[in-house]
Protein backbone atom coordinates (compact mmCIF):
# COMPACT_ATOMS: atom_id res chain seq x y z
CA UNK A 1 0.00 0.00 0.00
CA UNK A 2 1.39 3.33 -1.22
CA UNK A 3 1.89 5.76 2.11
CA UNK A 4 2.10 9.78 1.45
CA UNK A 5 5.47 10.76 2.42
CA UNK A 6 8.83 11.70 1.74
CA UNK A 7 10.70 8.28 2.05
CA UNK A 8 7.53 6.47 0.37
CA UNK A 9 7.80 8.60 -2.91
CA UNK A 10 11.43 7.62 -3.27
CA UNK A 11 10.29 4.48 -4.29
CA UNK A 12 9.04 6.38 -8.01
CA UNK A 13 8.35 3.29 -9.82
CA UNK A 14 5.83 2.38 -7.29
CA UNK A 15 4.02 5.39 -7.37
CA UNK A 16 4.37 5.35 -11.11
CA UNK A 17 2.35 2.31 -11.76
CA UNK A 18 -0.05 3.78 -9.38
CA UNK A 19 -0.36 6.59 -11.93
CA UNK A 20 0.79 9.27 -9.73
CA UNK A 21 3.11 11.68 -11.10
CA UNK A 22 5.81 12.67 -8.60
CA UNK A 23 7.72 15.89 -8.41
CA UNK A 24 10.78 16.43 -10.77
CA UNK A 25 12.78 18.83 -8.55
CA UNK A 26 14.99 18.01 -5.31
CA UNK A 27 12.94 18.37 -2.52
CA UNK A 28 15.77 18.29 0.25
CA UNK A 29 17.40 21.21 -1.82
CA UNK A 30 14.21 23.22 -2.29
CA UNK A 31 13.78 22.91 1.00
CA UNK A 32 17.37 24.18 2.44
CA UNK A 33 16.67 27.13 -0.07
CA UNK A 34 13.53 28.22 1.34
CA UNK A 35 15.27 27.79 5.21
CA UNK A 36 18.32 30.14 4.42
CA UNK A 37 16.10 32.48 1.94
CA UNK A 38 12.73 32.30 2.53
CA UNK A 39 10.50 34.01 -0.46
CA UNK A 40 6.74 33.27 0.03
CA UNK A 41 4.60 32.57 3.01
CA UNK A 42 0.90 31.54 2.56
CA UNK A 43 -1.66 32.33 5.22
CA UNK A 44 -4.78 29.83 5.48
CA UNK A 45 -3.00 25.84 4.61
CA UNK A 46 -6.72 24.88 3.01
CA UNK A 47 -7.84 23.13 0.24
CA UNK A 48 -7.58 25.73 -2.72
CA UNK A 49 -4.07 26.68 -1.29
CA UNK A 50 -2.64 23.10 -1.89
CA UNK A 51 -5.00 22.09 -4.73
CA UNK A 52 -4.08 25.14 -6.90
CA UNK A 53 -1.33 27.85 -5.93
CA UNK A 54 0.76 24.87 -4.29
CA UNK A 55 0.28 22.95 -7.54
CA UNK A 56 1.04 26.04 -9.91
CA UNK A 57 4.48 26.51 -7.74
CA UNK A 58 5.54 23.27 -8.57
CA UNK A 59 4.98 23.51 -11.97
CA UNK A 60 7.82 26.24 -12.04
CA UNK A 61 10.26 24.09 -9.44
CA UNK A 62 9.83 21.09 -11.98
CA UNK A 63 10.94 23.24 -14.77
CA UNK A 64 13.88 24.83 -12.44
CA UNK A 65 12.37 28.23 -12.99
CA UNK A 66 12.12 28.76 -8.73
CA UNK A 67 14.43 27.33 -6.42
CA UNK A 68 12.60 27.91 -3.11
CA UNK A 69 9.39 26.27 -2.06
CA UNK A 70 6.47 27.68 -0.27
CA UNK A 71 5.89 27.93 3.45
CA UNK A 72 2.45 27.28 5.03
CA UNK A 73 1.44 29.25 8.02
CA UNK A 74 -1.59 28.34 9.60
CA UNK A 75 -3.34 31.19 11.95
CA UNK A 76 -6.35 30.21 12.72
CA UNK A 77 -7.01 26.09 12.61
CA UNK A 78 -3.56 24.28 13.87
CA UNK A 79 -5.30 21.18 13.75
CA UNK A 80 -4.19 21.16 9.88
CA UNK A 81 -0.51 21.34 10.39
CA UNK A 82 -0.91 18.77 13.13
CA UNK A 83 -3.04 16.53 11.14
CA UNK A 84 -2.64 16.79 7.32
CA UNK A 85 0.80 18.61 7.13
CA UNK A 86 2.81 17.46 9.83
CA UNK A 87 2.54 13.79 9.26
CA UNK A 88 2.71 13.94 5.71
CA UNK A 89 5.84 15.79 5.20
CA UNK A 90 4.04 18.79 3.95
CA UNK A 91 2.77 17.08 0.76
CA UNK A 92 -0.48 16.60 -1.02
CA UNK A 93 -1.78 13.75 -3.04
CA UNK A 94 -3.43 16.31 -5.60
CA UNK A 95 -6.62 14.35 -7.06
CA UNK A 96 -8.35 16.25 -10.52
CA UNK A 97 -11.20 15.03 -11.62
CA UNK A 98 -12.52 15.29 -15.58
CA UNK A 99 -16.09 14.83 -16.87
CA UNK A 100 -15.36 11.19 -17.54
CA UNK A 101 -14.35 10.38 -14.01
CA UNK A 102 -10.81 9.75 -14.89
CA UNK A 103 -8.24 10.60 -12.25
CA UNK A 104 -5.11 12.77 -12.99
CA UNK A 105 -2.81 12.16 -9.42
CA UNK A 106 -0.23 13.93 -8.32
CA UNK A 107 2.18 14.11 -5.42
CA UNK A 108 2.59 18.43 -4.80
CA UNK A 109 5.85 18.62 -2.62
CA UNK A 110 6.36 22.51 -3.54
CA UNK A 111 5.24 23.16 0.48
CA UNK A 112 8.36 22.44 2.10
CA UNK A 113 7.35 24.09 5.46
CA UNK A 114 4.08 24.15 7.72
CA UNK A 115 4.18 26.57 10.41
CA UNK A 116 1.50 27.16 13.03
CA UNK A 117 1.15 31.37 13.65
CA UNK A 118 0.74 30.27 17.21
CA UNK A 119 2.11 32.02 20.02
CA UNK A 120 2.12 29.61 22.30
CA UNK A 121 4.48 27.85 20.26
CA UNK A 122 7.23 29.08 19.92
CA UNK A 123 9.38 27.83 17.79
CA UNK A 124 6.91 28.22 15.18
CA UNK A 125 6.49 31.50 15.56
CA UNK A 126 9.95 32.43 15.89
CA UNK A 127 10.80 30.99 12.98
CA UNK A 128 7.80 33.27 11.59
CA UNK A 129 9.60 36.18 12.56
CA UNK A 130 12.73 35.52 11.14
CA UNK A 131 10.96 34.18 7.94
CA UNK A 132 9.31 38.51 7.91
CA UNK A 133 13.10 40.04 8.97
CA UNK A 134 14.49 38.20 5.67
CA UNK A 135 15.22 40.56 3.30
CA UNK A 136 14.53 37.97 0.15
CA UNK A 137 11.03 37.63 0.99
CA UNK A 138 8.64 38.61 -1.66
CA UNK A 139 5.14 37.74 -0.42
CA UNK A 140 2.65 36.47 1.84
CA UNK A 141 -0.74 35.37 0.00
CA UNK A 142 -3.80 34.11 1.72
CA UNK A 143 -7.05 32.06 1.38
CA UNK A 144 -8.23 32.63 4.67
CA UNK A 145 -12.06 32.61 3.35
CA UNK A 146 -14.08 35.73 3.69
CA UNK A 147 -14.71 36.11 7.09
CA UNK A 148 -10.22 36.44 7.71
CA UNK A 149 -10.48 39.51 7.46
CA UNK A 150 -13.53 40.92 8.89
CA UNK A 151 -12.24 43.16 12.52
CA UNK A 152 -15.72 43.55 13.30
CA UNK A 153 -18.74 41.93 14.31
CA UNK A 154 -22.56 41.97 13.46
CA UNK A 155 -22.92 45.50 15.69
CA UNK A 156 -20.41 46.94 13.61
CA UNK A 157 -18.07 46.75 16.78
CA UNK A 158 -14.51 45.54 16.65
CA UNK A 159 -14.82 41.95 17.21
CA UNK A 160 -13.27 41.02 21.27
CA UNK A 161 -9.71 39.18 20.26
CA UNK A 162 -9.26 42.54 17.50
CA UNK A 163 -10.06 44.67 20.41
CA UNK A 164 -7.65 42.82 22.61
CA UNK A 165 -5.40 42.78 19.72
CA UNK A 166 -5.53 46.36 19.33
CA UNK A 167 -4.67 47.31 23.26
CA UNK A 168 -2.18 44.84 23.52
CA UNK A 169 0.43 46.30 20.64
CA UNK A 170 2.10 44.03 18.11
CA UNK A 171 3.48 41.65 21.01
CA UNK A 172 0.71 38.96 21.34
CA UNK A 173 -1.26 39.02 18.61
CA UNK A 174 -4.44 36.45 17.92
CA UNK A 175 -6.66 37.60 14.87
CA UNK A 176 -4.99 36.58 11.71
CA UNK A 177 -4.71 40.41 10.51
CA UNK A 178 -3.22 41.31 13.73
CA UNK A 179 -0.94 39.02 13.19
CA UNK A 180 0.00 40.09 9.81
CA UNK A 181 0.08 43.96 10.95
CA UNK A 182 3.04 42.31 13.45
CA UNK A 183 4.92 40.34 11.22
CA UNK A 184 5.20 43.35 8.57
CA UNK A 185 6.10 45.75 12.18
CA UNK A 186 9.29 43.24 12.58
CA UNK A 187 9.88 43.63 9.14
CA UNK A 188 9.47 47.37 8.86
CA UNK A 189 12.05 47.68 12.05
CA UNK A 190 14.37 44.98 10.76
CA UNK A 191 15.09 47.02 8.02
CA UNK A 192 12.16 48.86 5.94
CA UNK A 193 12.24 45.80 3.34
CA UNK A 194 9.72 45.73 0.82
CA UNK A 195 7.24 42.83 0.07
CA UNK A 196 3.88 41.91 -1.06
CA UNK A 197 1.04 40.89 0.15
CA UNK A 198 -1.77 38.87 -1.78
CA UNK A 199 -5.17 38.03 -1.18
CA UNK A 200 -6.62 35.26 -2.97
CA UNK A 201 -9.68 35.17 -1.53
CA UNK A 202 -13.09 35.56 -3.45
CA UNK A 203 -13.95 38.58 -1.74
CA UNK A 204 -14.29 41.86 -4.03
CA UNK A 205 -11.33 44.17 -3.94
CA UNK A 206 -9.36 41.64 -2.34
CA UNK A 207 -6.42 43.60 -2.25
CA UNK A 208 -7.77 46.36 -0.59
CA UNK A 209 -9.54 44.50 1.86
CA UNK A 210 -6.48 43.00 3.33
CA UNK A 211 -4.91 46.31 3.10
CA UNK A 212 -7.81 48.16 5.54
CA UNK A 213 -7.38 45.31 7.72
CA UNK A 214 -4.08 45.17 8.61
CA UNK A 215 -3.75 49.09 8.47
CA UNK A 216 -6.64 49.46 10.93
CA UNK A 217 -4.74 47.73 13.31
CA UNK A 218 -1.71 49.15 12.58
CA UNK A 219 -2.91 52.83 13.42
CA UNK A 220 -4.88 51.83 16.32
CA UNK A 221 -1.87 50.62 17.28
CA UNK A 222 0.70 53.86 16.48
CA UNK A 223 -2.90 55.80 18.20
CA UNK A 224 -2.16 53.88 21.20
CA UNK A 225 1.97 54.74 20.84
CA UNK A 226 2.87 50.96 20.10
CA UNK A 227 4.18 51.20 17.12
CA UNK A 228 5.96 54.52 15.69
CA UNK A 229 4.26 56.68 13.29
CA UNK A 230 7.15 55.41 10.83
CA UNK A 231 5.42 52.12 10.27
CA UNK A 232 2.05 53.35 8.75
CA UNK A 233 3.72 55.26 6.30
CA UNK A 234 5.91 51.95 5.53
CA UNK A 235 2.55 49.94 5.13
CA UNK A 236 0.97 52.91 3.26
CA UNK A 237 3.48 53.87 0.60
CA UNK A 238 3.06 51.28 -2.30
CA UNK A 239 7.00 51.27 -2.99
CA UNK A 240 7.02 49.18 0.26
CA UNK A 241 4.12 47.35 0.92
CA UNK A 242 1.33 46.26 -1.81
CA UNK A 243 -1.79 44.73 -1.58
CA UNK A 244 -2.54 43.59 -5.55
CA UNK A 245 -6.18 42.46 -5.96
CA UNK A 246 -6.80 39.11 -7.62
CA UNK A 247 -9.34 36.67 -9.05
CA UNK A 248 -8.96 32.98 -8.00
CA UNK A 249 -11.18 30.06 -9.58
CA UNK A 250 -10.84 26.83 -9.53
CA UNK A 251 -13.74 24.76 -7.80
CA UNK A 252 -12.06 22.74 -5.14
CA UNK A 253 -14.67 20.55 -2.92
CA UNK A 254 -14.20 19.44 0.42
CA UNK A 255 -12.00 16.41 0.31
CA UNK A 256 -14.29 13.57 -0.49
CA UNK A 257 -14.77 9.76 1.73
CA UNK A 258 -15.71 8.33 -2.26
CA UNK A 259 -12.57 9.86 -3.86
CA UNK A 260 -10.55 8.70 -0.66
CA UNK A 261 -12.16 4.86 -1.11
CA UNK A 262 -11.14 5.25 -5.03
CA UNK A 263 -7.56 5.86 -4.22
CA UNK A 264 -7.48 2.57 -1.64
CA UNK A 265 -8.69 0.82 -4.76
CA UNK A 266 -6.06 2.56 -6.24
CA UNK A 267 -3.12 0.91 -3.94
CA UNK A 268 -3.14 4.53 -2.25
CA UNK A 269 -3.46 3.90 1.44
CA UNK A 270 -4.00 6.76 5.10
CA UNK A 271 -5.42 8.81 3.19
CA UNK A 272 -8.35 9.84 6.08
CA UNK A 273 -10.55 12.76 5.78
CA UNK A 274 -10.50 14.78 9.33
CA UNK A 275 -13.11 17.31 9.94
CA UNK A 276 -11.14 19.69 12.54
CA UNK A 277 -12.62 21.08 15.65
CA UNK A 278 -12.93 24.11 13.83
CA UNK A 279 -14.86 22.31 11.14
CA UNK A 280 -12.50 22.60 8.22
CA UNK A 281 -12.80 19.17 5.90
CA UNK A 282 -9.29 18.43 5.42
CA UNK A 283 -7.13 15.44 4.29
CA UNK A 284 -3.79 14.56 2.92
CA UNK A 285 -5.42 14.49 -0.50
CA UNK A 286 -7.05 17.44 -2.01
CA UNK A 287 -9.83 16.91 -5.01
CA UNK A 288 -10.45 19.17 -7.44
CA UNK A 289 -11.64 20.63 -11.13
CA UNK A 290 -9.05 20.94 -13.29
CA UNK A 291 -10.27 24.40 -14.92
CA UNK A 292 -8.45 27.00 -12.78
CA UNK A 293 -8.05 30.68 -13.69
CA UNK A 294 -5.73 32.89 -11.50
CA UNK A 295 -5.47 36.37 -12.45
CA UNK A 296 -3.12 38.40 -10.02
CA UNK A 297 -2.63 42.65 -10.75
CA UNK A 298 1.00 42.89 -11.40
CA UNK A 299 2.37 44.98 -8.57
CA UNK A 300 5.44 43.24 -6.51
CA UNK A 301 7.53 45.44 -4.61
CA UNK A 302 10.56 42.59 -4.00
CA UNK A 303 10.02 40.17 -6.64
CA UNK A 304 8.02 37.19 -7.47
CA UNK A 305 8.21 33.75 -8.99
CA UNK A 306 7.60 33.63 -12.42
CA UNK A 307 4.07 32.13 -12.16
CA UNK A 308 3.16 33.32 -15.48
CA UNK A 309 4.99 30.32 -16.84
CA UNK A 310 2.71 28.59 -15.02
CA UNK A 311 -0.63 29.46 -16.03
CA UNK A 312 -1.31 32.20 -13.89
CA UNK A 313 -2.13 35.24 -15.50
CA UNK A 314 -0.32 39.08 -14.23
CA UNK A 315 -2.08 41.99 -15.29
CA UNK A 316 -3.23 45.67 -14.82
CA UNK A 317 -5.60 46.84 -11.35
CA UNK A 318 -8.28 48.00 -13.54
CA UNK A 319 -8.31 44.18 -15.65
CA UNK A 320 -8.46 42.25 -12.16
CA UNK A 321 -11.19 44.25 -10.78
CA UNK A 322 -13.54 43.50 -13.70
CA UNK A 323 -12.49 39.95 -14.32
CA UNK A 324 -13.22 39.12 -10.55
CA UNK A 325 -16.18 41.45 -10.65
CA UNK A 326 -17.27 39.05 -13.63
CA UNK A 327 -17.07 35.66 -11.74
CA UNK A 328 -17.51 36.94 -7.98
CA UNK A 329 -20.62 39.05 -8.98
CA UNK A 330 -22.21 37.44 -12.24
CA UNK A 331 -21.01 34.12 -13.81
CA UNK A 332 -20.11 31.88 -10.94
CA UNK A 333 -20.16 32.42 -7.22
CA UNK A 334 -24.06 33.90 -7.33
CA UNK A 335 -25.13 30.94 -9.07
CA UNK A 336 -22.95 28.97 -6.60
CA UNK A 337 -24.62 30.57 -3.80
CA UNK A 338 -28.43 29.86 -5.04
CA UNK A 339 -27.55 26.21 -5.47
CA UNK A 340 -26.01 26.11 -2.24
CA UNK A 341 -29.11 27.55 -0.20
CA UNK A 342 -31.68 25.48 -2.79
CA UNK A 343 -29.85 22.40 -2.39
CA UNK A 344 -29.63 22.32 1.25
CA UNK A 345 -33.75 22.90 1.25
CA UNK A 346 -34.19 20.36 -0.77
CA UNK A 347 -31.87 17.82 -0.01
CA UNK A 348 -29.29 18.11 -2.49
CA UNK A 349 -25.95 16.55 -1.68
CA UNK A 350 -24.18 16.93 -4.83
CA UNK A 351 -24.06 20.40 -7.00
CA UNK A 352 -24.32 18.20 -10.38
CA UNK A 353 -27.09 16.56 -8.79
CA UNK A 354 -28.91 19.77 -8.64
CA UNK A 355 -27.95 20.82 -12.28
CA UNK A 356 -30.11 17.80 -13.77
CA UNK A 357 -33.24 18.84 -11.62
CA UNK A 358 -34.66 21.31 -14.49
CA UNK A 359 -36.52 24.16 -12.14
CA UNK A 360 -32.53 24.79 -10.28
CA UNK A 361 -30.71 24.52 -13.54
CA UNK A 362 -33.35 27.14 -14.82
CA UNK A 363 -33.11 28.95 -11.19
CA UNK A 364 -29.11 29.27 -11.82
CA UNK A 365 -29.81 29.89 -15.65
CA UNK A 366 -31.85 32.92 -15.17
CA UNK A 367 -29.29 34.21 -12.58
CA UNK A 368 -26.34 33.91 -15.35
CA UNK A 369 -27.62 34.54 -18.36
CA UNK A 370 -31.32 36.77 -18.14
CA UNK A 371 -30.10 38.59 -15.24
CA UNK A 372 -26.29 38.69 -14.68
CA UNK A 373 -25.18 39.54 -18.48
CA UNK A 374 -26.99 42.09 -19.22
CA UNK A 375 -25.08 43.81 -16.10
CA UNK A 376 -22.21 41.91 -16.88
CA UNK A 377 -18.36 43.80 -16.43
CA UNK A 378 -16.33 42.27 -19.73
CA UNK A 379 -12.52 42.08 -18.55
CA UNK A 380 -11.28 41.55 -21.97
CA UNK A 381 -9.15 38.66 -21.33
CA UNK A 382 -12.25 36.24 -20.52
CA UNK A 383 -15.21 36.26 -22.23
CA UNK A 384 -18.06 36.57 -19.98
CA UNK A 385 -20.77 34.62 -21.87
CA UNK A 386 -17.99 31.88 -22.85
CA UNK A 387 -17.00 31.64 -19.31
CA UNK A 388 -20.98 31.27 -17.99
CA UNK A 389 -21.35 28.62 -20.60
CA UNK A 390 -18.27 26.43 -19.31
CA UNK A 391 -19.64 27.25 -15.81
CA UNK A 392 -22.89 25.92 -16.25
CA UNK A 393 -22.88 23.35 -19.19
CA UNK A 394 -19.56 21.63 -17.67
CA UNK A 395 -18.19 22.76 -14.83
CA UNK A 396 -21.37 22.51 -12.06
CA UNK A 397 -22.51 19.57 -13.94
CA UNK A 398 -19.42 17.46 -13.54
CA UNK A 399 -20.69 14.26 -11.94
CA UNK A 400 -16.98 12.90 -10.78
CA UNK A 401 -16.42 16.77 -8.37
CA UNK A 402 -17.98 15.94 -5.50
CA UNK A 403 -18.98 19.88 -4.34
CA UNK A 404 -21.69 19.99 -1.98
CA UNK A 405 -23.92 22.55 -1.73
CA UNK A 406 -23.17 22.50 2.30
CA UNK A 407 -20.08 23.75 1.74
CA UNK A 408 -21.33 26.85 -0.59
CA UNK A 409 -23.54 27.21 1.84
CA UNK A 410 -20.82 28.37 4.71
CA UNK A 411 -20.81 31.98 5.54
CA UNK A 412 -23.33 32.79 3.27
CA UNK A 413 -24.00 35.64 5.51
CA UNK A 414 -20.28 37.25 4.19
CA UNK A 415 -20.88 36.58 0.47
CA UNK A 416 -24.53 37.64 -0.28
CA UNK A 417 -24.00 41.65 -0.42
CA UNK A 418 -21.11 40.85 -3.26
CA UNK A 419 -22.90 38.17 -5.15
CA UNK A 420 -26.20 39.12 -5.49
CA UNK A 421 -25.81 42.91 -4.04
CA UNK A 422 -23.39 43.89 -6.72
CA UNK A 423 -25.78 43.20 -9.72
CA UNK A 424 -28.36 44.76 -7.45
CA UNK A 425 -26.62 47.94 -7.91
CA UNK A 426 -25.56 48.09 -11.79
CA UNK A 427 -29.51 47.78 -11.89
CA UNK A 428 -30.15 51.40 -9.83
CA UNK A 429 -27.42 52.53 -12.10
CA UNK A 430 -28.81 51.75 -15.36
CA UNK A 431 -31.96 54.13 -16.25
CA UNK A 432 -32.71 51.53 -18.74
CA UNK A 433 -33.29 48.92 -15.89
CA UNK A 434 -35.38 48.48 -12.97
CA UNK A 435 -34.25 46.53 -9.86
CA UNK A 436 -37.83 45.44 -8.86
CA UNK A 437 -38.13 43.48 -12.24
CA UNK A 438 -35.56 40.89 -10.58
CA UNK A 439 -36.69 38.15 -10.29
CA UNK A 440 -34.33 34.69 -9.97
CA UNK A 441 -32.13 37.07 -7.81
CA UNK A 442 -34.76 38.05 -5.35
CA UNK A 443 -35.97 34.23 -5.14
CA UNK A 444 -32.29 32.96 -4.29
CA UNK A 445 -32.37 35.44 -1.54
CA UNK A 446 -35.73 34.39 -0.40
CA UNK A 447 -34.25 30.91 -0.18
CA UNK A 448 -31.80 32.25 2.01
CA UNK A 449 -34.20 33.29 4.35
CA UNK A 450 -36.09 29.91 4.37
CA UNK A 451 -32.67 28.19 4.69
CA UNK A 452 -31.83 29.80 7.53
CA UNK A 453 -35.08 28.89 9.80
CA UNK A 454 -33.07 25.32 9.60
CA UNK A 455 -36.07 23.21 8.21
CA UNK A 456 -35.82 21.58 5.16
CA UNK A 457 -39.04 21.71 2.09
CA UNK A 458 -39.98 18.54 3.65
CA UNK A 459 -40.59 20.14 7.11
CA UNK A 460 -37.74 17.99 8.51
CA UNK A 461 -34.64 19.64 10.53
CA UNK A 462 -31.94 21.32 8.69
CA UNK A 463 -28.47 21.30 10.01
CA UNK A 464 -27.10 24.47 8.91
CA UNK A 465 -23.36 25.17 7.83
CA UNK A 466 -21.67 27.45 10.13
CA UNK A 467 -21.75 31.32 9.59
CA UNK A 468 -20.90 34.01 11.51
CA UNK A 469 -24.20 35.85 11.37
CA UNK A 470 -25.96 32.16 12.00
CA UNK A 471 -27.01 33.25 15.47
CA UNK A 472 -28.39 36.86 15.05
CA UNK A 473 -30.31 35.72 11.68
CA UNK A 474 -31.70 32.99 13.38
CA UNK A 475 -32.84 35.10 15.99
CA UNK A 476 -35.00 37.06 13.75
CA UNK A 477 -36.74 33.54 12.76
CA UNK A 478 -37.06 32.54 16.21
CA UNK A 479 -40.12 30.97 17.01
CA UNK A 480 -41.14 30.56 12.84
CA UNK A 481 -43.13 27.44 11.59
CA UNK A 482 -44.26 26.32 8.79
CA UNK A 483 -47.71 28.28 7.73
CA UNK A 484 -46.81 31.15 9.67
CA UNK A 485 -47.45 34.35 7.97
CA UNK A 486 -45.31 36.76 10.06
CA UNK A 487 -41.30 36.75 11.45
CA UNK A 488 -38.69 38.67 11.81
CA UNK A 489 -37.44 38.38 8.23
CA UNK A 490 -38.02 42.05 7.11
CA UNK A 491 -35.04 42.94 9.84
CA UNK A 492 -32.78 40.61 7.69
CA UNK A 493 -33.91 41.96 4.58
CA UNK A 494 -33.30 45.66 5.88
CA UNK A 495 -29.68 44.83 6.92
CA UNK A 496 -27.89 47.12 4.30
CA UNK A 497 -24.07 45.46 6.21
CA UNK A 498 -25.60 42.16 4.73
CA UNK A 499 -26.46 43.05 1.46
CA UNK A 500 -24.69 45.85 0.49
CA UNK A 501 -28.66 47.62 -0.72
CA UNK A 502 -31.30 48.90 0.67
CA UNK A 503 -33.73 45.98 -0.54
CA UNK A 504 -37.05 48.10 0.41
CA UNK A 505 -35.93 51.12 -0.92
CA UNK A 506 -35.48 49.84 -4.68
CA UNK A 507 -38.90 47.69 -4.34
CA UNK A 508 -37.22 44.46 -4.03
CA UNK A 509 -37.99 43.98 -0.08
CA UNK A 510 -41.32 43.16 0.14
CA UNK A 511 -40.84 41.17 -3.10
CA UNK A 512 -38.59 39.05 -1.14
CA UNK A 513 -40.42 39.17 1.37
CA UNK A 514 -43.70 37.90 -0.44
CA UNK A 515 -41.84 34.90 -2.09
CA UNK A 516 -40.14 33.81 1.51
CA UNK A 517 -43.67 33.41 2.79
CA UNK A 518 -44.96 31.47 -0.19
CA UNK A 519 -41.46 29.28 0.31
CA UNK A 520 -42.57 29.04 4.19
CA UNK A 521 -46.95 28.01 3.29
CA UNK A 522 -45.79 24.44 4.02
CA UNK A 523 -44.00 21.15 2.97
CA UNK A 524 -43.35 21.00 -0.84
CA UNK A 525 -43.17 24.93 -0.74
CA UNK A 526 -39.44 25.93 -1.82
CA UNK A 527 -40.15 23.74 -4.92
CA UNK A 528 -43.23 25.04 -6.06
CA UNK A 529 -42.45 28.80 -5.40
CA UNK A 530 -39.02 28.19 -7.44
CA UNK A 531 -41.24 26.76 -10.10
CA UNK A 532 -44.04 29.27 -9.89
CA UNK A 533 -40.98 32.19 -10.45
CA UNK A 534 -39.43 30.25 -13.16
CA UNK A 535 -41.90 29.14 -15.36
N1 LIG B 1 -12.57 25.99 -2.48
C1 LIG B 1 -12.81 26.67 -3.57
O1 LIG B 1 -13.47 26.18 -4.50
C2 LIG B 1 -12.29 28.08 -3.71
C3 LIG B 1 -12.17 28.60 -4.99
C4 LIG B 1 -11.78 29.94 -5.14
C5 LIG B 1 -11.48 30.69 -4.04
N2 LIG B 1 -11.58 30.14 -2.80
C6 LIG B 1 -11.26 31.03 -1.64
O2 LIG B 1 -10.46 30.35 -0.73
C7 LIG B 1 -11.07 30.35 0.56
C8 LIG B 1 -10.68 29.08 1.27
O3 LIG B 1 -11.19 27.96 0.58
P1 LIG B 1 -10.62 26.53 0.89
O4 LIG B 1 -11.25 25.60 -0.05
O5 LIG B 1 -9.15 26.54 0.98
O6 LIG B 1 -11.23 26.29 2.34
P2 LIG B 1 -10.68 25.38 3.52
O7 LIG B 1 -11.80 25.21 4.45
O8 LIG B 1 -9.95 24.21 3.00
O9 LIG B 1 -9.57 26.33 4.21
C9 LIG B 1 -9.93 27.53 4.81
C10 LIG B 1 -8.69 28.18 5.39
O10 LIG B 1 -9.05 29.43 5.95
C11 LIG B 1 -8.66 29.46 7.32
N3 LIG B 1 -9.64 30.27 8.06
C12 LIG B 1 -10.97 30.03 8.20
N4 LIG B 1 -11.53 30.99 8.96
C13 LIG B 1 -10.53 31.84 9.30
C14 LIG B 1 -10.47 33.01 10.09
N5 LIG B 1 -11.56 33.52 10.69
N6 LIG B 1 -9.27 33.62 10.24
C15 LIG B 1 -8.16 33.12 9.64
N7 LIG B 1 -8.14 32.02 8.88
C16 LIG B 1 -9.32 31.38 8.72
C17 LIG B 1 -8.66 28.00 7.76
O11 LIG B 1 -7.92 27.82 8.91
C18 LIG B 1 -8.07 27.36 6.51
O12 LIG B 1 -6.69 27.50 6.48
C19 LIG B 1 -12.55 30.52 0.26
O13 LIG B 1 -13.25 31.08 1.32
C20 LIG B 1 -12.53 31.42 -0.94
O14 LIG B 1 -12.44 32.77 -0.54
C21 LIG B 1 -11.97 28.86 -2.62
O1 LIG C 1 -15.13 29.60 -1.09
P1 LIG C 1 -16.32 30.47 -0.70
O2 LIG C 1 -16.83 30.07 0.63
O3 LIG C 1 -16.07 31.92 -0.87
O4 LIG C 1 -17.46 30.13 -1.73
C1 LIG C 1 -17.90 28.82 -1.99
C2 LIG C 1 -17.80 28.53 -3.47
O5 LIG C 1 -18.71 29.32 -4.19
C3 LIG C 1 -16.40 28.80 -4.00
O6 LIG C 1 -15.45 28.15 -3.20
C4 LIG C 1 -16.22 28.35 -5.44
O7 LIG C 1 -16.07 26.96 -5.49
C5 LIG C 1 -15.05 29.03 -6.06
O8 LIG C 1 -15.18 30.40 -6.00
C6 LIG C 1 -14.79 28.56 -7.47
O9 LIG C 1 -13.69 29.25 -7.94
Amino acid sequence: MLRLSLNHISDTSAWTAAGVELPRFDIAQVKRNTRSKPEWVHFGAGNIFRGFVANAHQKLLDSGKADTGIIAAESFDFEMIDKVYKPYDNLTLLVLMNARGEFQKKVVASIVESITADKYREADYDRLIEIFEHPSLQMASFTITEKGYSLTGPDGHFLGIVEKDMEAGPVQPIHVMSIVASLAYRRYLKGRYPMTFVSMDNCSHNGDKLKHAVLTIAREWAKRGLVEPGFINYLEDERNISFPLSMIDKITPRPSETVQAALLEQGVGEMDVIVTSKNTYTAPFVNAEISEYLVIEDKFTNGRPRLEEAGIIFTDRDTVNKVETMKVTTCLNPLHTALAVSGCLLGFTLIADEMKDDTLRRFVETIGYTEGLPVVVDPGILNPKQFLDEVLQERFSNPFIPDTPQRIATDTSQKVGIRFGETIKSYIRREDLDPAELTAIPLAIAAWCRYLLGVDDEGQRLALSPDPLLETLQGHLAGVKLGDKVSGVRAILEDENIFGVPLYAIGLGEKIERMFYEMLEGPGDVRTTLEKYLK
